[in-house]
């Protein structure tokens, strides 16, 4: 094992230090999440957070910002020791957390989701609301939403976009962004990315949190790494670091990247024959693939890949298509998540609350759920199965709790998504369908998924992942479908699956 590089994060004398923890220390019942941990940042300046899933990032913002109580420490503010910390303290003095569920109003338009965070602060009576609107709309220019468009109606990633933009028109002094980009397209990320340049231009300070190292090298002036709640190390000069610093200063070691060995499936008979499959906008009159062929689906939000995905589960209705397994007749789709699931067809959503896992049952209990659905069409497993099944997946995903007895709620975000993934896995689906199976997993895990998957597709399963992330398609799959206005408008094999191509889906 190498030893990881001693970076330590040295105050410039240059710059005044605008928030700052001593001592910090977490326990939630037993478990020590944060021990000890003194970390500054700088105003004006973009400090990455990194760690491994479970390493405490999120309990250390969630302090920050006072949606937690520390178990020990002193957090200040402008080098002024907090003796009450609540979020609403918090946000007075301009620390904002933005979390990735976004805290939007279904009813209200975009613009007047943005100014939520402006009307409870107006003391006096008079509020220019012309003018607040029009500077609502003014920063929903160029981000693609609609300034009246009903919140409700919006995908994900515009609600998200929401989301951060109201912090910034909320007047954030310090603003944190948990994992900001999670399924954002590179578009959409570029656009976040400047909008964040311009704000560090005019003062405001961010801590990003973020499993991608190649994010964190493009956009962070300074990083922290926590690794099992102590702090690891950082560098005030991100410039100087490489990913593969980064990697080992998460790790604690090396980090050994996944690179499928890509096959020649064109030749072989399909196992999967979809037909005129159209819902919505949704129009995809032919797509066969192989057994044991892994197929990467992308576009821009909307494009059409998950919606296929979403179809082809039952989840969204179809007017037409046919699905034929190499063994079986063509049938219509699936009505429902319980038929596809007895045909053979398992799917991991992106959105792990909506459709995830079930928080207050154990991780066994999960990982085993889904597995007995599916089997309802055959045996029932028995107990001591049960246990050997979950305990597999548990192990072989490093899902980090003390035993797989735990309740999904008390793990960590990325801990969550792998307890999805073992879900769907235990299935033993004909085709599996994972939307963004890596969102939230660190870089370490993420490897491990990426191999497990393909180890899966060696037993004849056909898969299909649907991805914002150009490393993963490029490194995990055989085949690129790239949709567009609901029809595959592009497919791609072999070395055309390339980053710079694409990094360009417009
Ligand atoms: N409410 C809770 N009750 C019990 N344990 C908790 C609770 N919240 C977090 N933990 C535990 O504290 C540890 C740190 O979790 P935290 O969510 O801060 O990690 P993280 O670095 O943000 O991880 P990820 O990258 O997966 O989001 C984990 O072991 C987690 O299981």
């Amino acid at each position: 094992m190498t030893t990881a590089p001693t970076f330590r994060l040295e105050a410039s004398p240059a710059a005044r230090t605008v928030l700052r923890v001593e001592n910090l220390g977490k326990i939630y019942g037993g478990l020590v999440a944060l021990r000890d941990v003194d970390l500054s940042v700088r105003a004006g300046t973009i400090h990455g957070l990194l760690g491994e899933n479970g390493a405490g990032k999120s309990t250390l913002v969630g302090i920050m910002s006072g949606q937690r109580k520390p178990t020990s420490g002193t957090i200040y503010l402008d080098e002024k020791p907090l003796a009450h910390v609540d979020v609403q303290a918090m946000e007075k003095a301009g620390v904002f957390l933005v979390t990735q569920e976004p805290m939007i109003i279904d009813h209200l338009s975009a613009a007047e989701n943005l100014m939520l965070g402006i009307w409870p602060k107006r003391r006096f009576g008079f509020v220019n609301w012309r003018k607040l609107r029009q500077d609502a709309e003014r920063m929903l220019k160029g981000t693609g939403i609609a300034a009246d468009a009903r919140a409700g109606a919006l995908d994900a990633v515009a609600r998200r976009k929401i989301n951060i933009l109201r912090a910034m028109f909320s007047g954030g002094k310090v603003i944190i962004l948990d994992e900001p980009t999670a399924a954002l397209t590179v578009d959409d990320r570029a656009q976040l990315f400047d909008f964040m340049r311009r704000l560090k231009s005019e003062g405001v300070t961010f801590i990003f949190i973020s499993h991608f190292n190649d994010e964190i090298l493009e956009i962070c002036d300074a990083v922290s790494v926590l690794r099992d709640g102590r702090y690891a190390g950082g560098s005030e000069d991100v410039g100087s670091l490489t990913s593969e610093d980064l990697s080992e200063l998460v790790l604690g070691r090396g980090l050994v990247l996944f690179e499928r060995e890509k096959r020649q499936f064109s030749a072989g008979a399909p196992a999967v024959i979809l037909k005129d499959i159209r819902s919505g906008t949704l129009d995809v009159p032919s797509l066969a693939i192989r057994a044991g062929e892994i197929v990467g689906v992308t576009g821009l939000p909307g494009g059409g890949g998950k919606e296929l995905a979403r179809a082809l589960f039952g989840l969204q209705r179809a007017s037409s298509g046919t699905i034929t397994f190499v063994d079986g007749e063509a049938r219509t789709l699936p009505a429902h998540p319980a038929e596809a699931f007895a045909d053979g067809i398992a799917y991991l959503s992106d959105d792990r609350r909506k459709d995830g896992s079930i928080s207050q049952m154990s991780i066994a209990e999960n990982i085993s759920l889904s597995a007995e659905v599916a089997l309802a069409r055959g045996a029932f497993m028995n107990a001591e199965q049960e246990r050997a099944l979950s305990q597999r997946y548990f192990q072989s995903l490093g899902i980090k709790a003390p035993n797989s007895e735990v309740a999904v709620d008390t793990l960590s975000g990325g801990n969550q998504q792998k307890v999805c993934l073992g879900r769907v896995l235990a299935t033993k689906p004909k085709l599996l369908m994972l939307d963004e199976p890596t969102r939230g997993i660190d870089v370490g895990v993420k490897q491990d998924v990426l191999r497990i998957v393909d180890e899966l597709s060696r037993t004849g399963v056909s898969v299909i992942i649907i991805s914002t992330d150009t490393d993963e398609l490029v490194r995990a799959v055989d085949r690129v479908l790239i949709f567009h206005n609901g029809r595959i408008r592009e497919e791609l094999a072999g070395e055309a699956i390339s980053r710079s191509r694409l990094r360009n889906l417009g």
